[in-house]
C-alpha cells in the first residue's frame, strides 16, 4: 500500500467472549475473528459464535475461520458471518463454493511461492500471511522474515503471526500491509483477551500510519 491516506485495517482475532467483542469494537477494531476448528484453544461452537457475532455493530466484519473443515459447518455458521479465512490446505474451488467473499491464510514455509499462491488464490480477497510451524496451522504467536513479502504481490496483504503492541508500527512500516491480524498478542491468557493490550495495538497501528502520513505530506 504506497497510498500516506491509506489506513491499516485492524483484525483482532480468535475471540471467545461477549466482553472481549466489546472491548475489540470499542478500541477500533475493524474485523473481528472466531475461531470454528476446535483444535484450537480459541475454538467456539456455533452456538457462542451465534451468540457473539450478534453483538457485533454494522461495519464490523465478522470473520469466521476454518482449517480444511466439512462444508456442511462451515455453510451454517456462514449465516453469523461476513467473510471466510480459510487457514488449512483447502483447495481455491472449496474456498469459492460458499456464499461469503473469503481470505487464503498462507503459512510462510520456506519453499512457499507467494507470486505463484496469489495466481491460485486470485478469488480472494486478500491472502493472510502467518509463520511456518510444521504441527500447527496457525496463532502460533511467532513472527516470520517480513522481507519475504514482495511489495508486488497481485493479492493485498494481511500481516499476521506474533504481532504484539511492541512490533506492530515496525511491521507496518516495513510491510505496508492491507491490514494486520491478532490473537495472541493481545491476550492474557489464551482465548481471554486483554483490553489494555487491544487499545494499546490500535494505538499503535494509528501512531504508526500517523507518523507515516507527516513524513510523507
Ligand atoms: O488462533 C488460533 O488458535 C488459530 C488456530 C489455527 C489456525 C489459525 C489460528 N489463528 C490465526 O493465526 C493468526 C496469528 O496468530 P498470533 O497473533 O500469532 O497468535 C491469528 O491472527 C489468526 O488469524
Amino acid at each position: 500500500m504506497s497510498n500516506p491516506l491509506h489506513r491499516t485495517r485492524v483484525k483482532i482475532c480468535g475471540l471467545t467472549r461477549p466482553e472481549d467483542v466489546d472491548a475489540a469494537v470499542a478500541a477500533g477494531a475493524d474485523a473481528l475473528g472466531f475461531v470454528l476448528w476446535p483444535g484450537s484453544k480459541r475454538a467456539i461452537d456455533e452456538a457462542r459464535l451465534a451468540e457473539l457475532a450478534a453483538r457485533v455493530p454494522a461495519f464490523v466484519t465478522r470473520v469466521g475461520l476454518f482449517v480444511d473443515q466439512e462444508a456442511s459447518l462451515i455453510e451454517r455458521a456462514s449465516a453469523h458471518l461476513d467473510l471466510l479465512q480459510f487457514h488449512g490446505d483447502e483447495s481455491p474451488a472449496f474456498c469459492a463454493s460458499f456464499t461469503r467473499p473469503w481470505l487464503k491464510a498462507l503459512r510462510m514455509r520456506d519453499d512457499l511461492d507467494l507470486h505463484a499462491m496469489a495466481e491460485a488464490y486470485q478469488g480472494a480477497q486478500a491472502l493472510l500471511l502467518d509463520a511456518y510451524r510444521p504441527d500447527m496451522p496457525g496463532g502460533t504467536g511467532k513472527t516470520f522474515d517480513w522481507s519475504r513479502i514482495p511489495a508486488n504481490l497481485a493479492k493485498p496483504v494481511i500481516l499476521a503471526g506474533g504481532l504484539t503492541p511492541a512490533n506492530v508500527a515496525q511491521a507496518i512500516r516495513a510491510v505496508r500491509p492491507f491490514a494486520v491480524d491478532v490473537s495472541g498478542g493481545v491476550e492474557r491468557a489464551p482465548g481471554i483477551k486483554d483490553p489494555h493490550r487491544i487499545d494499546d495495538f490500535l494505538r499503535q497501528v494509528f501512531l504508526a500510519q500517523s507518523t507515516d502520513f507527516l513524513d510523507k505530506t
